[in-house]
C-alpha cells in the first residue's frame, strides 16, 4: 500500500514542452501542479549576457528555490497521499550546473546539492521530453522570453547532450538516488500534444500505464 502520493516530473532541454505537458497532464490527472520559478530568478537575465560571471548565483538560486518547493510539496501534498505533477526534476540543477560552472565551482556545488537532495521526495515517474535542436530553437523563439532572444545554439546542443547522458538507461542508477524513477522517454520533435488530441492521448496512455504499475489511481477524483 503506497504511503505517499504519486509524484510525476517532466524534464527535458529548454523549450522541450515541459510546462505545456505538465498543464495538460495535470488537467487530466487533477493532481497538484508544481511549476518551477523562472522570471523570479533575479540573476537569470544577467546570466544570459555573461554565463561565466552569473552562473554561480543563478544555479544557487534555482537550487534553493527548488529545495524549498519540494520540501513544502512533500509535507503538504505527497505525505497526504495526494499526487503531484511537476514541470521539473531537481536533477536539472546538476545538468545545468555541469555546463555553466567551472570545475572547481561544480565540485563544491555537487556536494551542497547532495546534502539537500538526499532528504527530498524523488519522482516515481519522469517523462523525459527530447527534441532536435532546430525544434527547440524554434519553440524558444516562438515563446519569445526577452532574456532568451539571443539563445546560443551551442548552449542548447550542450544541454541536449547532457540530458541524453543523465536519462540514458545505462547511467540512470548513477544519476538518481534510490532505485530511480520509471522513465518515459518521448521524442516530441514531431508531436504536437498542444493541438493534437491523439498525440496527447499517446502520452497520457503511457503515463496512466506507469501509474497503474505503481498501484496508484490516475483518474480525477471530482
Ligand atoms: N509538442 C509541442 N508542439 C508544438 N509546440 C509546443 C509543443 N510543446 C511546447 N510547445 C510550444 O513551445 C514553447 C515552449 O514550450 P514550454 O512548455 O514552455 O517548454 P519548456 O517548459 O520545456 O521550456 C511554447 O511556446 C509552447 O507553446
Ligand atoms: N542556468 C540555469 N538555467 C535554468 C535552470 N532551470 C531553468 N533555467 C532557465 C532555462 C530557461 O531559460 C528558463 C526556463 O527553463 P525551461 O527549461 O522551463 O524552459 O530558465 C537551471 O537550473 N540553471
Amino acid at each position: 500500500m503506497r504511503k505517499k502520493g504519486i509524484f510525476i516530473a517532466i524534464e527535458g532541454p529548454i523549450g522541450a514542452g515541459k510546462t505545456t505537458l505538465a498543464n495538460l497532464l495535470n488537467d487530466h490527472l487533477c493532481y497538484t501542479l508544481l511549476r518551477e520559478i523562472v522570471e523570479e530568478n533575479p540573476f537569470l537575465s544577467k546570466f544570459y549576457t555573461d554565463i561565466k560571471e552569473y552562473a554561480l548565483q543563478t544555479e544557487a538560486f534555482f537550487l534553493f528555490n527548488r529545495v524549498k518547493q519540494l520540501e513544502d510539496v512533500n509535507k503538504n501534498i505527497l505525505s497526504k497521499c495526494k499526487g503531484v505533477v511537476s514541470d521539473y526534476h531537481i536533477v536539472k540543477n546538476l545538468i545545468f550546473a555541469g555546463i555553466t560552472l567551472d570545475n572547481n565551482q561544480f565540485h563544491r556545488y555537487k556536494q551542497v546539492y547532495n546534502i539537500f537532495v538526499n532528504d527530498l521526495p524523488q519522482p516515481d515517474i519522469v517523462i523525459y521530453l527530447n527534441s532536435n535542436t532546430d525544434v527547440l530553437m524554434r519553440r524558444i523563439a516562438c515563446r519569445d522570453r526577452s532574456f532568451e532572444r539571443q539563445m546560443d545554439r551551442n548552449y542548447i546542443d550542450n544541454l541536449r547532450n547532457e540530458y541524453k547522458y543523465y536519462f540514458n538507461p545505462l547511467s540512470i542508477k548513477h544519476n538518481f538516488t534510490g532505485k530511480g524513477p520509471i522513465i518515459i522517454e518521448i521524442d516530441n520533435s514531431n508531436l504536437d500534444f498542444l493541438n493534437n488530441k491523439s498525440d496527447r492521448k499517446y502520452i497520457i496512455d503511457k503515463v496512466e500505464k506507469a501509474i497503474s504499475s505503481l498501484g496508484g489511481n490516475s483518474e480525477c477524483s471530482n
